[in-house]
């Protein structure tokens, strides 16, 4: 089984191991990196070995995860310069392209993905590119770690990598923040919050399954839910008053934007 290394065992990670242990994946073909003690417990809690020895994780890998913030990638990697050599990088940082790393690490096969945190329920998407480095097995490998917790699909231009960034990367946080609003809205039409809670996550759980099910676009499932002059038109109607669709691309425009500016910031 793949040896992988994690070097960052914060959200993003713990979802992926997470995937993969519930996939099959063996704990003992993992391991974790973190200075931060509470997440090294964390890790051996689901089996994982775990400390803050990057450049031993590093050695014992074949796929290195680099899982840390963006803004701290070029501290976290520049020691290791030079240890990639046979191996697959795949990083999950938002914004840095495989030239970044090419530039911090010297020879190094890079796979740059874009998950998201669902992958801790096995529901997660990704975006994938590879440069022309990485070998049949390094692809295999991401292919793999990004279909245990989830879907996973492989774009043609690296560019591209921002806009799954704006789209799912960042996508569940925008679901979230509608569920947020929509179980504060029917509490305050008088349902108690659990029942809320229920109705509403069922209600995007069955429009997303719709939509991926049904031979429809989503415009045409919307509208066979909007009867003329009925409840859902009232809705829909107060929503636009506040320019929902531009919002909503108003505010992907903003995390491709952020994206392509922790680019120009490594
Ligand atoms: N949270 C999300 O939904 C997603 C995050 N990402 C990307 O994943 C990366 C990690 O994000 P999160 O997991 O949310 O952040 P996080 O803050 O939860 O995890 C980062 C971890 O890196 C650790 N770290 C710091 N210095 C380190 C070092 N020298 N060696 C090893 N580990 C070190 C931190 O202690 C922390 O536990 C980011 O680059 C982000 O852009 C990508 C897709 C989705
Ligand atoms: O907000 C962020 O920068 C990261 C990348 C995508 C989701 N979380």
């Amino acid at each position: 089984m793949t040896r992988i290394a994690f070097i960052g065992a914060g959200n993003m990670a713990t979802a992926l191991i997470r995937g993969l242990l519930n996939s099959g994946h063996t704990a003992t073909s993992i391991r974790a990196t973190d200075p931060y003690a509470p997440s090294l417990d964390a890790m051996r809690a689901l089996g994982v070995a775990a400390d803050d020895n990057n450049a031993a994780a590093v050695a014992w890998a074949e796929v290195v995860v680099i899982a840390v913030k963006p803004q701290m990638a070029r501290e976290v990697l520049t020691p290791l310069a030079g240890q990639f050599t046979g191996k697959t990088l795949i990083s999950i940082c938002a914004g840095l392209p495989c030239a970044f790393f090419e530039g911090v690490l010297g020879d190094v096969a890079v796979v740059r993905a874009m998950p998201n945190t669902p992958a801790l329920v096995g529901l997660g998407a990704t975006g994938l590119y590879a440069t022309a480095a990485v070998s049949d097995a390094g692809r295999g490998a991401a292919d793999a770690l990004f279909n245990a917790g989830g879907v996973a699909r492989w774009v043609e231009s690296e560019a591209l990598i921002d806009a799954v960034t704006a789209a799912s990367g960042s996508g569940p946080a925008y679901f979230f923040a509608l569920i947020e609003a929509m179980i504060q809205g029917a509490t305050a039409l008088g349902l108690d919050s659990d029942t809320a809670k229920q109705l509403v996550c069922q209600t995007a759980l069955g429009a997303a399954q719709m939509t991926l099910s049904e031979d429809a676009s989503p415009t045409e499932l919307r509208t066979r839910v909007t009867s003329k002059g009925g409840t859902t038109a009232a809705a829909l109607e107060r929503f636009e008053d506040g320019d929902f669709n531009a919002t909503i691309q108003a505010g992907m425009q903003a995390a491709y934007a952020r994206a392509q500016e922790l680019a120009a910031q490594s």
